[in-house]
């Protein structure tokens, strides 16, 4: 869907039918290295249609193609996970790169990693500013090390790309987490990929060790993006009447973000698993006095889905764990401030918890909202097309990095787009 800017309606206020949601980013990331350290043993079905993990394919083809003789430039533009993923598995496959991403990526921090590669071995310098993209990487890896201690609370994405190549490490990985782990379903999803593929780990208090082994021959079959499913939780809550069916959602899911389904029973959201899928239905029974404050620890990604929904149900809710949300594709808590000002309602930080002030919400004549490159404020921000008349989102083909399909599925489900 090319085009600067796109205008959302939905006229009929109803939703029914099938949502065959692409395949979850993260899963397919972590599987696409998994598969390329294995040596062929690993096939993967379901894979991404995420941008993103398009990009990671092309760069490990690349990379691999290169096979340490030539030096390659690699351009992983705004995936935070290709990033961190590739810093590790390009600093043990043999060759040279330079790794480089979008100008945002250039500003998301990955010192943490880098110190915690090179103190294993690996030999990465910084192309740039220290502590951010882009990165030299020297794949002539030789190990001097199996413990490294590493921060937890900045991302998770620091201590799956570690732990992605530690079978591959001449003497394995012994990874001791300091402090809180922020994202920790995003580690477990890693060392249960990790374990599909035969890869065994043990994790004492805050240390991880996994010790070198082969991987053996399995197929990743990747679950649908319980992230993706967020936004139509957030279309049926605001819906006069809904009843959707999305296909190949589980109930044990590696995925945090299928807290989604318990979240949403406090805006009017139920869900039911049923053979082959997940149904969801807007009802009338929302558990508003319950709860007031709402924990994104574990799954920040929902955040602005949640936040944006509540805002337009007039719920003064509290939040936390919003603070890793400054450091990912744009800084979210800004763009949110902002986007959600244009209606009147106030997202107040206080501390390290965030209110929504509600009383000023207002109906506008006319809503444009600005995407700030994230694929998240594009998807959180079009379901209020339900409610209000001529929403317009500028840059909507940003929603190509984790979800391109999503245009098209709301025009599929009664939304007119123009
Ligand atoms: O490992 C992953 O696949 C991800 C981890 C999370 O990042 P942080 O660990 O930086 O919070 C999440 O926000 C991101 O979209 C995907
Ligand atoms: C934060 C995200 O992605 P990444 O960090 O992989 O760019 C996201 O998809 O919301």
């Amino acid at each position: 869907m090319a085009g600067p800017t796109i205008k959302l309606s939905h006229p009929v206020k109803s939703l029914s039918g099938n949502v065959p949601l692409t395949g979850s980013k993260s899963e397919s990331n972590r599987a696409l290295i998994i598969q390329a350290l294995s040596g062929g043993n690993v096939t993967i079905e379901n894979l991404s249609a995420a941008a993103d993990t398009v990009t990671l394919q092309r760069a490990l083809a690349a990379s691999t193609a290169a096979d340490g003789k030539i030096e390659t430039v690699i351009d992983i533009g705004p995936a935070g996970t290709a990033m961190r993923f590739l810093t590790a598995y390009l600093s043990i496959n043999g060759g040279q790169a330079t790794l480089t991403g979008s100008e945002r990526m250039k500003q998301r921090p990955i010192g943490i990693l880098v110190d915690a590669l090179n103190t294993l071995g690996a030999h990465i310098q910084y192309a740039g500013a220290t502590g951010y993209p882009p990165l030299a990487i020297d794949g002539a890896f030789k190990q001097e090390t199996a413990h490294v201690r590493i921060k937890g609370n900045v991302s998770s994405q620091y201590l799956s790309a570690l732990l992605l190549i530690a079978s591959a490490l001449p003497q394995g990985l012994e990874l001791q987490i300091e402090g809180e782990l922020t994202s920790r379903p995003y580690l477990t999803m890693t060392l249960d990929m990790l374990a599909e593929a035969g890869i065994q780990h043990q994790w004492n208090g805050d240390r991880i060790t996994i010790a070198p082994q082969a991987t053996k021959p399995c197929r990743l079959t990747v679950e649908p993006d319980w992230s993706a499913a967020s936004y139509w939780y957030a279309m049926v809550a605001l819906a006069e009447d809904a009843n959707l069916f999305l296909p190949n959602l589980k109930k044990n899911s590696l995925q945090g973000d299928a807290a989604i389904k318990d979240i949403m029973v406090h805006f009017g959201v139920a869900s039911t698993f049923e053979d082959g899928g997940l149904r969801i239905q807007k009802t009338t029974s929302v558990h508003q006095a319950e709860e007031t404050l709402f924990d994104f620890t574990e799954c920040p990604d929902l955040a602005q889905t949640v936040i944006v929904c509540a805002a337009v149900q007039r719920r003064n809710l509290s939040f936390t764990g919003l603070h890793t949300l400054k450091i990912k594709e744009t800084d979210r808590i800004a763009a949110l401030q902002n986007e959600l000002g244009k209606f009147g309602v106030k997202l107040v930080e206080v501390g390290k918890v965030y209110h929504l002030v509600t009383e000023g919400l207002f109906r506008p004549q006319h809503l444009t909202i600005e995407t700030y490159e994230d694929h998240r404020m594009a998807m959180a921000f079009a379901p209020l097309a339900l409610l209000f008349d001529g929403v317009q989102i500028n840059e909507p083909d940003v929603v190509e990095k984790s979800y391109p399909d999503f245009w098209k599925h709301l025009k599929q489900h009664g939304f007119i787009l123009s």
